[in-house]
């Protein structure tokens, strides 16, 4: 049902569970012994933290805030709002922030200089989806899943008006849909 409105299937299901596997492994290494408290960004992190916490053998915490920008739409309305801030103190922690995808880089540059002016011993960045040429402001992730090219993509926790989160793939959306 939900796949008729796909153009066409980007990053596959095992795809996406290998590269949990794979960073994963990394982030182990990169923070055995830091008690990261790793930071989802909702509410498209979702399925990808979900999947990516259970491949780090690392102790960890976890927490969560909300912004907004995309108000449904496909661009971003340029103006990044907090809308729930985290229950946990950053002083001094080695934050990792989860997220879907850096498109504009305003949700993440937003967030990154939040978390550092609250005296954060290190923030880094882990995302599942990098699209380069949406880049308006400078910000880059460590840890990147996938590249993707310059259209609206959804699945997996990434929406159009708050559908399409639910499939277990990356897709491009038709543009039939959003035009
Ligand atoms: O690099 P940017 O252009 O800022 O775009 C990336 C952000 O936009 C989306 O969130 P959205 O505001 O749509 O909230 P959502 O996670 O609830 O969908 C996405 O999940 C990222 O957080
Ligand atoms: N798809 C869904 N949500 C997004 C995207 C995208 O391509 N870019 C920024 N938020
Ligand atoms: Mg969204």
């Amino acid at each position: 049902m939900l796949e008729q409105d796909i153009k066409k299937v980007l990053i596959s299901e095992d795809e996406l569970q290998a590269k949990a596997v794979e960073l994963g492994e990394v982030l182990t290494n990169d923070y055995a012994g830091k008690n990261p408290l790793v930071v989802g960004i909702l509410k498209g992190s979702v399925p990808f933290l979900a999947d990516l916490i259970k491949r780090i053998d690392a102790h960890l915490e976890m927490d969560f805030m909300v912004v907004s920008s995309y108000h449904g739409g496909t661009s971003s309305s340029g103006e990044v709002k907090l809308i729930k801030d985290l229950d946990t103190s950053v002083e001094g922690r080695d934050i990792l922030i989860v997220e879907d995808i850096i498109d504009t880089g305003r949700t993440l540059k937003y967030l990154a200089e939040l978390l550092e002016h609250r005296k954060a011993n290190s923030v880094k960045i882990v995302t599942l989806l990098d699209k380069p040429e949406g880049r308006v402001v400078e910000i880059d992730a460590d840890y990147v899943g996938f590249q993707v090219p310059n259209e609206f993509v959804v699945g997996y926790g990434l929406d159009f008006d708050e559908n399409y989160r639910n499939l277990p793939y990356i897709g491009v959306l038709k543009e039939e849909i959003y035009q």
